[in-house]
């Protein structure tokens, strides 16, 4: 592997990993649903972890799949360079026969002038065959014409297990439609693509689950918050991060103003 630079080294990492969750899935096949889930993630996570361990062995990571002790371990508190990985996101859709929404996420936090910053990332999907990241972060989509309001075509991308219990209401306020996805790293993908305009949850989550995908949505230009409108901030000691809107900026407005109104 060549690497040229922190953007290469996440995009190659992932894609990488995916190639061998993709083995995994043939190897393994579907039949024991709970085996090929945690074959997936085993392999992706100690994949990841010895790459970086020789690829980069002066940064810290947290990732998923690590123990408790690993995750705790205050060290990353104080690094200045982190990567936060999510071995196989979207487990559950990993293990179903013929899914594609299920992702590797490799991003890097770096401390920069005393604040944490997601530097570079990357989003494999590797049953659609592609990498999305930071070192060629996609071109947004514009929002279709009319896209707020009665002619509405707005789509929001929703967890297919855990939905939001707002996302019915607020689909119905702005006049959008729901597409159940799985995996945080496929649904935003999906918005930097242009099969959706949108991504809400709450309700819970952790820091790897978003912070690669929100590192390529920050590089592409694309609004990324908690639902209540303030950044989203990783490397924290607590990495529960449990809610997040990522979506084309001109719709972020309208989307957190509804959100407000809802919980008000
Ligand atoms: N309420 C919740 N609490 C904790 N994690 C949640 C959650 N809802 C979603 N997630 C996590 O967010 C990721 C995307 O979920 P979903 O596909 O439902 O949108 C999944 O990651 P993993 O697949 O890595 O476990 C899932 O576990
Ligand atoms: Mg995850």
């Amino acid at each position: 592997m060549t690497i040229r630079d922190d953007h290469a080294l996440a995009a190659d990492l992932a894609t990488e990993a995916g190639e061998r969750l993709l083995r995994v899935r043939e190897r393994t096949g579907f039949a024991d649903s709970r085996a090929l889930r945690d074959a997936g993630d085993q392999s992706a996570h100690r994949y990841l972890m010895e790459a970086l361990a020789r690829l980069r062995p002066s940064d810290s990571v947290l990732s998923e799949e690590a123990t408790r002790e690993e995750r705790l371990d205050p060290r990353r508190l104080t690094a200045d360079r982190v990567w936060i990985v999510d071995p196989l996101d979207g487990t559950r859709e990993f293990s179903e026969e013929g899914r594609a929404d299920w992702a590797v996420h490799v991003a890097l936090w770096e401390r920069r002038d005393g604040r944490g910053v997601l530097t570079a990332g990357a989003v494999a999907l590797p049953a659609q065959g592609r990498t999305l990241s930071t070192a060629q972060p996609p071109k947004l989509p514009g929002l279709p014409a009319g896209a707020v309001g009665r002619e509405s075509r707005v789509r929001i991308a929703v967890s297919r297990t855990r939905p939001p219990e707002f996302v019915q209401k607020l689909a119905y306020l702005v006049g959008a439609e729901l597409v159940p996805i799985g995996s945080a790293g496929a649904k935003i993908s999906a918005v930097l693509t242009g099969e959706v305009e949108a991504y809400v949850h709450a309700g819970g989550q952790y820091e790897w689950d978003s912070a690669a995908p929100v590192a390529v949505a920050l590089a592409a230009g694309a609004h990324t918050s908690r639902i209540d409108g303030s950044p989203l901030t990783y490397n924290q000691a607590d990495p529960s991060l449990p809610d997040i809107l990522v979506s084309l900026p001109e719709l972020a407005p309208t989307l957190l103003a509804g959100i407000r109104d809802l919980h008000r």
